[in-house]
């Protein structure tokens, strides 16, 4: 018998459950592949903010990769928060030994306005992580700041995908345009072409971790032998359903709903 993909998370942690390895996780079981995940940062944080943050020491973090990777097949994998530059060569040195697509959620900042990496740990992220990513997922923010660099139309969004291939090495980039009005549209540029994904924009404030949900839905994807366009426009649709049907929970922006897709979650 076929075994079941097996997918791997590398992030920090949000105990109220929207975002990081929690949305992770949630997202992996609900696409139907083995959700694995080594924990970066253990954050205090809710639908309306962080509350305070404790990085694992890197022998740690080394610890669960070793433990992960020594044992379990690994079919696709994803970094969401990387704090600081020490957890970064950490994951950069594993790296070598795994061969599996590996889609990077430059993580930055939070919702709340929040930052989650150290300003100076951007320089590393770029220069030894990112060329060896098959997929890296910015909001507009992240690409900005990782081409230093500012980006308002549709043509500057595909511009920067481009650039983040070309110039920064990456597999493939990802633009996402949740941060600006009108359509929610997102630009893939895999190498070869531009590809264009495109939902209706949701009025709701609860898009806590859609950014993690939709890097995780891709990895899911990906784990299970889709094509990178496919994957995507697969978890476009996923993520979009997940907001759709958000959950009104906490006192800040609430969570989106990781079982959206479900027939009976539909008729509530
Ligand atoms: N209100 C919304 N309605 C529909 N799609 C949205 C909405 N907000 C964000 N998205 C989509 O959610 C995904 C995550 O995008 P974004 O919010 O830019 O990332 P992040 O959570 O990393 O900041 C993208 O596909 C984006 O287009
Ligand atoms: C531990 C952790 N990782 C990532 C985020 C950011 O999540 P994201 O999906 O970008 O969603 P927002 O929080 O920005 O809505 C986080 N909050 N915590």
């Amino acid at each position: 018998m076929k075994r079941i993909p097996c997918v791997l998370t590398i992030a920090g942690t949000d105990p109220s459950g929207g975002a990081g390895i929690q949305a992770d996780l949630k997202t992996f079981q609900e696409l139907k592949s083995y959700g694995m995940s080594v924990i970066t940062s253990v954050v205090a944080q809710n639908t309306t903010g962080v509350k305070d943050v404790h990085h694992l020491p890197e022998h740690f973090l080394q610890g669960q990769l070793n433990a992960v990777s020594n044992d379990m097949p690994i079919d696709a994998f994803k970094t969401g928060m990387i704090a600081n530059k020490n957890m970064m060569k950490v994951i950069s040195e594993w790296l070598s030994e795994v061969k599996a697509p590996y889609v990077m959620d430059p993580v930055m900042v939070a919702q709340s306005g929040d930052p989650l990496i150290e300003k100076e740990a951007q320089a590393y992220l770029k220069e030894y992580l990112v060329p060896r990513t098959t997929l890296v997922t910015p909001n507009i923010p992240e690409a900005e700041a990782l081409l230093d660099k500012s980006i308002e139309s549709e043509s500057d969004m595909q511009e920067a995908a481009k650039m983040i291939v070309q110039e920064l090495g990456a597999g493939a980039a990802l633009i996402k345009g949740g941060h600006r009005k009108g359509k929610a549209i997102d630009f893939l540029y895999d190498g070869e072409r531009i590809h264009s994904y495109e939902a209706e924009r949701i009025d709701s404030s609860n898009t806590h971790g859609t950014g993690c949900t939709y890097s995780a839905a891709i990895t899911t994807y990906l784990s299970q032998g889709y094509s990178l366009p496919v994957a995507v426009k697969e978890a476009k649709f996923f993520v979009t359903e997940a907001i759709r049907h958000s959950f009104d929970l906490g006192k800040g922006s609430g969570p989106t709903n990781h079982f959206a897709r479900r027939e009976e979650v539909f008729k509530q």
